[in-house]
């Protein structure tokens, strides 16, 4: 019913309905997502999992309007993105989405400060500078701010790019893989200020993940296999979702 359906979408900070997306025609053609219906709620924080090739990456770019649906529709907060010309698109993604990627992605002539607020200063936004203090104190950067990315560690680096996506308020903010590149103690120190922005700053965010561990400092694991969401698990631990993973390997869809 219509007041239902409006409700549900005023609730996402995301939503997938009925998504498919397919790469390539004929012979080659490949369903990397096949009807995918999902709802990323708001101030959670949600992990994406599923064998290789599942089509994990592929939900997410979707999701944040960086790659176009084959057929369903998808919106960002009450905006449907689906249909929406690249201007319109590019300024959404602008002010509505951050972004951390497994490459930390920061200018290296730049301090971390700077690394920080480059992407307001582009869009010719002020921070709000109560709310930068908040984000550099929640990701532990305090003393390093004058320091350049090649004065930082992995993990210090990484930190940047967290608190750099969480500086402009998006509604929402998407990892990809975002620890991939840094060992177990970094990684789980950036994972515990993901954590930390959800918690107390109220950040709603979605990470593409293949570690059990990553994926236990999230609310929920929605997981991929084949392009399908196969399974949604609420509160998970390291323990229950190698579990889980186990499972689809016994079934032979792990490959
Ligand atoms: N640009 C593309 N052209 C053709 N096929 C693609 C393209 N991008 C992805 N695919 C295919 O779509 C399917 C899903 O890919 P996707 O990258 O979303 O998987 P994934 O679960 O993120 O995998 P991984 O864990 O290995 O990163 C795969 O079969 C992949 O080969």
């Amino acid at each position: 019913m219509a007041t239902a359906v409006f409700e549900t979408r005023t609730a996402a900070a995301a939503r997938a309905e009925g998504v498919v997306k397919a790469y390539g025609s004929g012979e080659t053609r490949v369903v990397a997502l096949d009807r995918v219906t999902a709802d990323i709620r708001q101030g959670g924080f949600t992990a994406i999992m599923g064998p290789s090739g599942s089509g994990k990456s592929t939900l997410m770019h979707c999701l944040a309007g960086l790659d176009t649906v084959t057929s369903g529709r998808i919106w960002v907060g009450d905006t449907e993105i689906t249909g929406l010309k690249d201007k319109k698109l590019t300024r959404l993604r602008r002010d509505s989405i951050g972004f951390i990627f497994q490459a930390f992605n920061l200018l290296p002539t730049l301090n971390a400060l700077e690394n920080i607020t480059l992407p307001m200063d582009i869009a010719g936004r002020k921070p709000d500078k109560e709310w930068l203090d908040r984000v550099v104190s929640t990701v532990g950067l305090g003393e390093r701010l004058k320091h350049r990315p090649s004065q930082l560690s992995g993990g210090q680096q990484q930190r940047v790019a967290v608190a750099r996506a969480l500086a402009a308020r998006p509604a929402i903010i998407f990892g990809d893989e975002p620890t991939g590149n840094l060992d177990s103690r970094a990684g789980a120190e950036v994972l515990g200020f993901l954590r930390r922005s959800v918690d107390e700053l109220g950040q709603t965010i979605v990470m593409v993940t293949h570690d059990p561990v990553a994926a236990a400092h999230a609310d929920r694991v929605l997981y991929l296999a084949d392009g399908r969401i196969v399974d949604d698990m609420a509160n998970p631990t390291a323990d229950l979702v190698l579990d889980r993973m186990r499972g689809f390997d016994a079934r032979g869809r792990v490959s």
